[in-house]
């Protein structure tokens, strides 16, 4: 951040350089590549500007300590971005998730008593989505590969007092049993056709992510992810029951990790079909993946476009505004049952 008085105090060689005070109006900017030293008071570095605020404390509060800062620093009052925060916000009632990620859950249609597995589920805003629309009735088995993220997940779970989760660290290409002898177990691996409904809310290249100050990411990384998804969504087909439900979703936006996957998907298992979405409020699939236009009618695609109207709406599935999808995240969602 800079103070507004400082950057007029450059211009001067008589003045002595401002240090931010409480109450100082400051512009706040985003450090791209993270270069920024802790209490540098000049960068020349690539950096974004994200709006003006108030400083709360001064600068001395900022950086003298030896722990990192908490608290609320400068209190936007011209923000770039118009999300409101929630840090904190009743915390042990509500987890925040993005609309993409609420028509999920409400996509997956989970019901009270049945066997839901969530195959990438940290933190699990989505298990924990999943868990509620089952009123805690059931099993919504999490899977994640990081222990960390796995253990962040059962924290989330507690907090929200959701004891239908059972979450285990574990690499989800490898959660089915190759042995046919193999019964139900709590934890992973599974026999097949154990689960009635299936999230594959798979690691992507979340370019649909914002607000995205910088990707440093290589062509190669971007691409690398097509194969995992597939290894992860075959091991999905295996664990669906019957008459069971498949949900893939990402967070990324190239045609690669979305509608190519869902047109594999049918040519590679027969005995899925596309399903249509309740709610659907995102646009259609895109062009360029041999789908039809009636498969690609099934698809959702959220757009990461800004589209902010500065008009603000009251969120209910029932009466969603005609262009919701305009100011999300980019994301995908597909829908499948197994015969
Ligand atoms: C898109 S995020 C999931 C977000 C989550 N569904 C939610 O709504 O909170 C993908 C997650 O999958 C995990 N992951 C990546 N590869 C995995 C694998 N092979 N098996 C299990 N988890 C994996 C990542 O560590 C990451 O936490």
């Amino acid at each position: 951040m800079c103070s507004r008085q400082a950057s007029s105090a450059h211009t001067s060689c008589f003045l002595p350089r401002p240090v931010m005070k409480a109450g100082d109006v400051v512009s706040v900017f985003s450090d791209v590549e993270g270069k920024c030293t802790r209490g540098a008071t000049e960068f020349n570095g690539k950096k974004v500007f994200v709006g003006n605020g108030v400083s709360e404390v001064n600068r001395s509060e900022l950086f003298s300590s030896d722990k990192p800062g908490r608290g609320l620093a400068i209190r936007m009052t011209e923000p770039l971005y118009q999300s409101p925060s929630f840090d904190g916000v009743l915390t042990d009632e509500l987890f925040l998730q993005n609309l993409p990620s609420v028509v999920v859950g409400y996509v997956l249609g989970p019901r009270p008593g049945e066997r839901v597995l969530d195959m990438c589920a940290a933190p699990g805003g989505k298990t924990t989505h999943i868990a509620s629309l089952m009123g805690n009735q059931g099993v919504v088995v999490a899977l994640e590969k990081v222990r960390s993220k796995m253990e962040k997940i059962l924290r989330n779970a507690q907090m929200l007092k959701l004891d239908c989760i059972k979450a285990y660290c574990c690499n989800s290409i490898h959660a089915v049993s190759s042995d046919p002898a193999q019964e139900y177990t709590e934890g992973p691996p599974f026999p097949e056709e154990s689960f009635d409904r299936i999230l594959l809310d798979a690691p992507c290249s979340g370019l649909g992510q914002r607000p995205n100050m910088s990707y440093s990411w290589s062509l190669k990384e971007v691409c690398s992810y097509q194969p995992l998804q597939r290894k992860l969504f075959t091991t999905a087909v295996r664990l669906l029951k019957s008459g069971g439900v498949l949900v893939y979703s990402t967070c990324t936006v190239t045609l690669a990790e979305n509608e190519e996957q869902v047109s594999w998907a049918l040519k590679t298992f027969p005995c899925l079909t596309l399903q249509p979405q309740v709610p659907h409020v995102g646009s259609e699939g895109m062009l360029g993946a041999g789908l039809s236009c009636e498969q690609r009618r099934l698809l959702q695609r959220f757009r990461p476009e800004l589209g902010w109207t500065g008009e603000r709406f009251t969120f209910s599935l029932e009466k969603l505004p005609q262009d919701a999808n305009q100011d999300t995240i980019g994301f995908f969602i597909a829908k499948f049952s197994k015969r």
